[in-house]
């Protein structure tokens, strides 16, 4: 089956992390499996869920791993509440409409398929025979995974970001130096554009590995967030750079949408994010706002404040101290640090 989530995205997420290695469903499941006995787990009730279900016997215990294992030992399914946090009913038979479409072989993985979609609640199940964990979603079967198992496609996907984040690092200093000539053209912006939204997609992917690992999924989540250190303020910052290079607001949202093969095509990028010319050599002009800010780790608005001012990104760099420091807003102190700043990013950029 597709892991296309479109609307159920959310819930998936969800149960995702409520079944992530470290919860006490997902402590309660590892015991199941270890044990082969094998479970059928209905993660909450509504009337349908009542109406399919018969025999068994109520619980209403509280929700623990060990009281889920022992009750799995049993012949049938066992129900909680929406919350996870009691054990309803447990040994009880499903029988849900015989009609509803199914392509798992077994009894008890055909019965969670169509309780989860005849009720709408999730099912989760436990195979005695593969000593494999499922969820079922509204038609949908998701494999949850070992640690083991996620760690070798986070780490695929770590190392993937980490050449295109070292390719972003390399192609916006490139742009810098552009930017600092006023030579840059909308084949250079495109260059800058498509790693950033590759590391962007990427570490989406990790985000859901990260979810799926839970306490597994520390050490990745601390490899993600240095990995994309500052991609949001880039994005921001490119934006406003060259807001006026669009036929309508430049923004690079778009991106996250296009698929991947396109991305890889810098004519489709430029046309996607909307560039007035689709023609790489066209040339464009950057305000400046992403050199000036980071020159001195200032706001937008205060760069803003200095390229007004200046006129442009090379008049800025042109200033002296006291011309800077006569900037509402800057002194003397400020006016040293950008352009200590300004030096650093122009060697950065020439000693490459
Ligand atoms: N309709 C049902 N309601 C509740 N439990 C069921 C139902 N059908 C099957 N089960 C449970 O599933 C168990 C195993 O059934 P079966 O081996 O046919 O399923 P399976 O899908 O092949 O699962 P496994 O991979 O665990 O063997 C049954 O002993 C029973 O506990």
């Amino acid at each position: 089956m597709s892991k296309d989530l479109g609307h159920d995205e959310e819930r998936y997420r969800r149960y995702r992390a409520l079944l992530a290695p470290g919860t006490p469903l997902r402590e309660g499941l590892e015991r199941i499996r270890a044990g082969h006995t094998g479970a059928l787990i209905v993660l909450g009730t509504n009337p349908v869920v009542e109406q399919v279900s018969t025999g068994g016997f109520t619980v209403n215990t509280d929700f623990t791993p060990t009281a889920l294992r022992e009750l799995a030992k049993m012949d049938g399914g066992i129900v909680v509440d929406d919350d996870l946090t009691t054990i309803i009913s447990a040994g009880v038979h499903f029988s849900p409409s015989a009609s509803l479409p199914t392509v798992e072989t077994g009894t008890r993985h055909r019965t969670a398929d169509r309780v989860a979609l005849q009720s709408n609640v999730p099912v989760v199940t436990v195979s005695a025979a593969m000593s494999v964990i499922a969820l079922f979603m509204a038609g949908l079967r998701y494999p949850i995974e070992s640690s083991e198992q996620i760690l070798v496609r986070a780490e695929q996907a770590v190392a993937t970001l980490s050449r295109y984040r070292e390719r972003l690092d390399s192609v916006t200093r490139e742009l810098s130096g552009l930017e600092m000539d006023d030579l840059v053209t909308v084949g250079d912006l495109v260059q800058a554009v498509q790693p950033l939204a590759m590391v962007r997609r990427l570490a989406e992917e990790l985000e859901g590995h990260v979810e799926a690992l839970g306490v597994d999924g520390r050490l990745l989540q601390l490899q993600m967030y240095e990995l994309t250190q500052g991609i949001d303020q880039l994005a921001t910052l490119l934006e406003l750079d060259y807001r006026d290079a669009g036929a309508e607001r430049f923004t690079l949202d778009v991106l996250r949408h296009l698929p991947t093969g396109d991305l890889l095509d810098p004519v489709t990028v430029a046309s996607a994010i909307g560039l007035t010319s689709a023609d790489l050599d066209t040339h464009l002009r950057a305000h400046g706002y992403r050199i000036v800010s980071q020159s001195a780790q200032m706001s937008t608005t205060t760069a803003g404040r200095l390229l007004e001012h200046f006129g442009s990104l090379q008049a800025v760099f042109a200033a002296s101290g006291s011309e800077l420091a006569a900037v509402p807003g800057v002194g003397t102190a400020r006016a040293r640090a950008i352009r200590d700043g300004l030096a650093r990013i122009s060697d950065s950029v020439s000693s490459r």
